[in-house]
């Protein structure tokens, strides 16, 4: 057997590369000439139009960036070897130089192993430096050869200093990992992880692969990722178009459910009983209260003519529309078309003709049927139902002590000029939902779903009533008043009871020794969940005690300022009352820090206040006072363990407070 020639086999690698890279740009190149085409082939403006977004879409898609990798993996089957990469390529004949990591058979990358070769004789990963093939790593499965999490490269990748916004993680989906990523669209599945498990990075490419198999069909019914606040947005914003989705829409729940602008604020009291799922009842009781049992007949003059319908048909007519379980709305437009059907069968029977519709559409507006319909089936706004149960929020379902606590004192001059608090958008979308159906995405992926109220989950499951969910989320960060303690109560209210909930385990972002160190609050959180295992066994702990009478303010200074001598991001993270004056210290002593949603900035150092630290990352995490954080809120605790798993490398935690004891206590 000829002796194994590594660096001409790099080179060959890399002539490929380049090969491949010229054969995308082709591929765009043709693409964008039918984009500039499109308008003079097409027949009309409406499908020039359609041609055109299509093409611009295309054109999108198969943008290069030279600093990714365009493949990071290689499959040697027995007759054919195949490049994995982040997209299809193919050569100007159409054979295939780069293959679709979703296609299934680059499955086998990321599923094959010793046990199940799946035909793989060589599975071989690339090592890459900004986009330049640096190395590559063989297993050769028909020799029993398996690196599993020990790979190198799998190593580095994960060990990586982390700037700018996150990434994808193609080239190091984990088995587990992937499993989840090509479960079928028909499965809701529910995902409970450890911090940096990769709950987010599964979503997002679960996302990504659901649309390159259903892609006409998803692209109808469109893709929703929903997320905590913008800065965990801004942070996963560019997961999806690395993958060359373009197409995906993100927000947070507030965004969903803002229909009018918040213009309130809500006691605690309050903003938690709105969120209770109780109130999904009292507003639709509410709402169905208002329909009245026909007293009276319509009569109608029609030129000539006079149409009586009867109390008991009128009775009837109501009942039937009740009985089908529509939404209001639609009950109300279903009234009164067979209010109108039946005038127009008497027309038809004394006249001998068929009125047409501009007859129908005058008698669905005559004053005598729009009276009926006022008083059996009256129009109903959202927000005017919202307004009318805060005004007067008196249902057996609340205490006496609760309908106080959300009753509106005075009542605004017009539901127009009504303040409503953001509490109170979310009970206007469910007022709305009973209204009218809302439209259903075809896959919703909801993120740090722990902390969805009922109420919120519903909003959700309004938005994904005829499509899947793929809910992330760890019972253990879960933060708001109403966290979810069971997973089955969440996925009840957002309309999947049946979704599997599915644990992932091994840790990609926190150190073992960090891990270790939040692992002791687990106990006093109060939720039943499997321990993250680490994968790093790098990183650094410092817990850094400040004298009584120093100052931690300028000590929590020292700690940011060593973190700047490595490489990677640093986030101070305090309680959300400390964060300006932080700021201004940093400033002063003349070092730049950036917000959380500044994705694209220049500064290293990131200030971020407790309440907004979910989901996000960063190299070294300085800590101020935990005993703050964990004073500002009821969940404080839980909120702490989120803070304490920031940290990618290195976690120093200042104080001068007592630590919380749960922290103290060595895990047993
Ligand atoms: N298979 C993988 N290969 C390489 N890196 C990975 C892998 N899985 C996850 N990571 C990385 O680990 C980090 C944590 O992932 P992610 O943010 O998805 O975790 P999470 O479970 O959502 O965490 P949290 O609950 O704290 O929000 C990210 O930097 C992610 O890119």
């Amino acid at each position: 057997m000829p002796a194994f020639d590594l660096d001409a086999e790099l080179a060959a690698e890399r002539q490929h590369l380049t090969e491949s890279r010229a054969a995308l740009a082709r591929m765009r190149g043709r693409a964008e000439a039918l984009y500039f085409t499109g308008d003079q082939v097409a027949g009309d403006a409406y499908t020039a139009e359609q041609l055109g977004r299509h093409m611009a879409r295309r054109v999108l898609e198969l943008a290069d960036d030279p600093t990714t990798p365009l493949f990071f993996g290689r499959l040697e089957f027995e007759e054919a070897k195949y490049h994995v990469g982040r997209r299809h390529v193919t050569d100007d004949s159409g054979e295939p130089m780069v293959l679709d990591w979703r296609a299934p058979l680059s499955r086998s990358f990321y599923r094959a192993s010793v046990r199940d070769p799946q035909g793989v004789s060589t599975r071989r990963r690339f090592g890459f430096v900004k986009g330049v093939l640096t190395s590559f790593e063989d297993e050769h499965l028909d020799r029993g050869e398996e690196l599993g999490t020990s790979s190198r490269i799998l190593t580095a990748e994960i060990e990586r200093p982390r700037v700018g916004p996150m990434r994808d993680i193609v080239a190091t989906i984990q088995p587990e990992q992937d499993e989840l990523v090509r479960a079928d669209l028909a499965d809701s599945i529910c995902v409970q992880g450890a911090p940096g498990t990769g709950k987010t990075a599964v979503g997002l490419h679960r996302a990504a692969f659901l649309l390159y198999l259903h892609r006409e069909r998803l692209r109808r019914s469109g893709v929703l990722i929903v997320g905590p606040n913008t800065a965990f947005l801004g942070y996963i914003s560019a997961v999806l178009p690395a993958l060359g989705e373009v197409e995906v829409k993100q927000a947070t729940v507030d965004d969903l459910v803002a229909r009018l602008p918040v213009r309130a604020t809500d006691p605690e009291k309050s903003t938690n009983i709105k969120h209770d799922v109780r109130m999904s009842e009292v507003l639709r009781k509410a709402l169905w209260r208002k329909i009245a049992k026909p007293s009276q007949p319509i009569t109608v003059s029609d030129g000539s003519y006079r149409w009586r319908i009867d109390t008991e048909p009128l009775r009837r007519i109501v009942d039937e529309a009740r009985r089908e379980g529509l939404p209001y709305g639609v009950g109300r437009d279903r009234v009164l078309a067979r209010v109108v059907g039946l005038l127009q069968r008497q027309s038809e029977y004394r006249t001998g003709n068929s009125p047409g519709e501009p007859w129908l559409r005058r008698m669905a507006k005559v004053a005598p049927v729009k009276e009926f319909l006022e008083t059996v089936w009256p129009a109903v706004t959202p927000e005017a139902l919202v307004m009318e149960v805060l005004l007067d929020p008196a249902d057996d379902l609340l205490t006496a002590e609760e309908q106080e606590a959300i009753r509106w004192s005075k009542a605004p001059k017009t539901v127009k000029s009504a303040k409503f608090s953001a509490a109170d958008l979310v009970l206007i979308d469910e007022a709305a939902g009973l209204l009218e159906r809302e439209t259903s995405f075809g896959h919703v992926v909801v993120d740090e779903a722990q902390d969805l109220s009922p109420m919120q989950a519903r909003a959700i499951a309004r938005r994904s009533e005829h499509g899947s969910l793929t809910l992330l989320g760890d019972l253990a960060q879960g933060t708001a008043p109403w966290a979810a303690a069971d997973w089955r109560d969440t996925l009840a209210h957002l309309g999947k009871p049946d979704a599997s909930v599915v644990p992932l385990t091994i840790g990609f972002r926190v150190p073992a020794a960090v891990v270790e160190l939040a692992n002791r609050l687990l106990p006093a959180l109060r939720v039943d969940v499997p321990e993250a295992v680490s994968l790093r066994r790098d990183g650094d702990l410092s817990i850094v005690p400040v004298a009584e009478h120093a100052d931690l303010d300028a000590e929590t200074l020292v700690e940011v300022t060593a973190a700047l001598e490595h490489e990677g991001s640093v986030a101070l993270i305090a309680a959300d009352t400390a964060v300006d004056r932080l700021r201004a210290h940093l400033t002063a002593a003349g070092i730049e820090s950036a917000t959380p949603d500044d994705v694209d900035t220049e500064a290293r150092v990131f200030v971020v206040p407790a309440s907004v630290a979910k989901g996000l990352e960063y190299d070294h995490v300085v800590v101020h006072e935990p005993a703050d954080i964990v004073a500002a809120e009821q969940r404080g605790l839980n909120r702490l363990y989120v803070v304490l798993t920031r940290a990618v490398s290195r976690l120093s935690v200042v104080h001068q407070k007592p630590l919380p004891e749960a922290l103290t206590t060595a895990a047993a």
